[in-house]
C-alpha cells in the first residue's frame, strides 16, 4: 500500500454561483489528470453529473441528498472505498480529491468528514476549501442564508464569478463583505485565466486558525455531533434522538436524508416530462414563473428536448434574479434519457403550483387544469391557478 497523503479540496459555494462550471474548468487543466471528483446533487433527479465534462472516470455522484449532514456517513464510505479501490489495484493512484458540494451545504460538516474521522485522516490530508461567489446575488445571500456566511468564512480562496453582470459599485459591495468575513483569503475573477488552473486547489494543509475565530467554533462542533452520531448509530441505534446541537436540529439515521430539510420553506422538487416540448411553451413557461415568482427561484436547471430538434437539448440555468443564456447542446449527454428534466429549489412556493403550471403549458390537460390556449390568452385569468 502507499503511504502516500492524498490532498483533498472542497469546492462550495451558494446556488447557482458557478461550481460546476469552474470545476469543468479545473477538470481541463492536465495537472488534474489522475484526481477523482465527488459531486453530490440536491434532489430526486440529478442534472449534474450529465453536465460535468470529465474525460476522466473517477467521478464519483453522491446523490443522496445535500452534502451537509447524514450524507457525511456516505462521503466517509465513499473515500474509504476510494482508498480501498487504490490499495487493492482496481483503481489507479489519485493525485487528488475534489468535492463539489451543494450549493446549501454547510461546508463544516464536509470538512469534518474528512479532517476529523479517524480512519479517513489517516490517508488525506484537507488542501483547500475553495468558495466561488456571485458576484450579483452575492451579498444579500451571504446576509440571507448561513450556510453562505459559513461558504465564504471557511475558505482559503474565493473565487468572484459574474462580475460582467454586475455593476461596479455591486463589485465593490460584495468584495468588501467577503474581506470583513476572510481576510486572508485571496479573491480570484472567476474570468481570470488563473481561477481555471488546478493550482487553485492547492492551498496547503487547512488551517482554522487562518479565519475567523468562528470557524474553529463550527469545525469543533461539528466533531461533537459526529461523536455523537457514531455514539448513537453504532451502539443505541436510536434513529428517533433528537440531536439537539445539530444545526438543523432534525431526527434521522445515518442514511436516511431529508433533502428538504433546509428550512421549512426550501423545497427541492423535479418535473420529468416524456415528450419533446414546444420551444414557445417552454419559454412562456419560465417566463410566466420568473415574472410572478422570480425571488422565490433560487435555483432552476433544465434539460430540455424542444420539438425542433429534440436530438439537441437546451440547457436553462435560473440563479435568484438572473436567468442566464441558454445553451444548445451538440447532442444529448452520454447515459442520459433523453428526457426533459428541470431540477427546481424554490423558497414558499409550492411544487404543486408549479408542476400545474408546467402541465398547463406542456399541454397535460386534465379536468381541473387550465389549458395551454387559456394561459396564453390571458395567463393572469386562469382557474385554479393564483398569481
Ligand atoms: N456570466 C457568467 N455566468 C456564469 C459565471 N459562472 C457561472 N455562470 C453561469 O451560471 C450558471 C450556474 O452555473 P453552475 O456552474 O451550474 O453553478 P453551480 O454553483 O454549480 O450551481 P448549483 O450546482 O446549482 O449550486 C450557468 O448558467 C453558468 O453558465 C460567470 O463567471 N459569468
Amino acid at each position: 500500500m502507499t503511504e502516500t497523503r492524498i490532498p483533498v479540496s472542497i469546492l462550495t459555494g451558494f446556488l447557482g454561483a458557478g461550481k460546476s462550471t469552474l470545476l469543468n474548468r479545473l477538470l481541463k487543466d492536465p495537472a488534474m489528470k489522475d484526481a477523482a471528483v465527488i459531486i453530490n446533487e440536491f434532489g430526486e433527479v440529478g442534472i449534474d453529473h450529465l453536465l460535468v465534462e470529465s474525460s476522466n472516470d473517477a467521478v464519483v455522484e453522491l446523490s443522496d441528498g445535500c452534502l451537509c449532514c447524514t450524507v457525511r456517513g456516505e462521503l466517509v464510505d465513499t473515500l474509504a472505498e476510494l482508498i480501498d479501490g487504490m490499495q487493492t489495484g482496481k483503481i489507479k493512484p489519485l493525485s487528488r480529491i475534489v468535492i463539489e458540494t451543494t450549493g446549501l451545504a454547510d461546508p463544516a460538516p464536509v470538512m469534518q468528514s474528512v479532517m476529523g474521522h479517524p480512519a479517513i485522516a489517516q490517508h488525506f490530508d484537507l488542501d483547500g476549501v475553495v468558495t466561488v461567489v456571485d458576484a450579483v446575488n452575492g451579498l444579500s445571500t451571504i446576509d440571507t442564508y448561513p450556510e453562505a456566511y459559513k461558504q465564504v468564512a471557511v475558505a482559503d480562496r474565493l473565487i468572484l464569478t459574474k462580475q460582467t453582470l454586475a455593476d461596479a459599485g455591486t463589485i465593490a459591495a460584495i468584495t468588501q463583505r467577503l474581506l470583513a468575513l476572510n481576510p486572508r483569503a485571496p479573491i480570484t475573477d472567476g474570468d481570470a485565466a488563473e481561477a481555471g488552473s488546478a493550482a487553485m486547489l492547492v492551498n496547503g494543509l487547512y488551517d482554522p486558525a487562518t479565519k475567523i475565530a468562528d470557524v474553529d467554533r463550527w469545525l469543533k462542533d461539528e466533531m461533537a455531533a459526529a461523536a455523537d452520531h457514531h455514539h448513537h448509530h453504532d451502539h443505541t441505534h436510536d434513529h428517533g434522538h433528537h440531536h439537539g446541537h445539530h444545526h438543523h436540529g432534525h431526527d434521522h439515521g445515518r442514511y436516511h436524508h431529508d433533502v428538504n430539510r433546509h428550512g421549512a420553506s426550501i423545497r427541492s422538487y423535479a418535473i420529468v416530462h416524456d415528450e419533446p416540448i414546444d420551444p414557445m411553451a417552454i419559454n412562456m413557461f419560465i417566463d410566466l414563473l420568473r415574472s410572478t415568482h422570480g425571488e422565490k427561484l433560487l435555483r432552476m436547471k433544465a434539460i430540455v428536448a424542444l420539438t425542433d430538434r429534440p436530438e439537441k437539448p437546451l440547457v436553462l440555468h435560473g440563479v435568484q434574479s438572473i436567468f442566464h443564456p441558454p445553451v444548445r447542446l451538440p447532442a444529448w449527454p452520454e447515459g442520459s434519457n433523453r428526457k426533459t428534466r428541470l431540477v427546481l429549489i424554490t423558497r414558499d412556493l409550492s411544487e404543486s403550483y408549479v408542476r400545474d403550471l408546467f402541465g398547463a403549458f406542456t399541454g397535460k390537460v386534465s379536468i381541473d387544469r387550465p389549458d395551454r390556449a387559456a394561459m396564453m390568452d390571458n395567463p393572469l385569468s386562469v382557474p385554479g391557478l393564483k398569481f
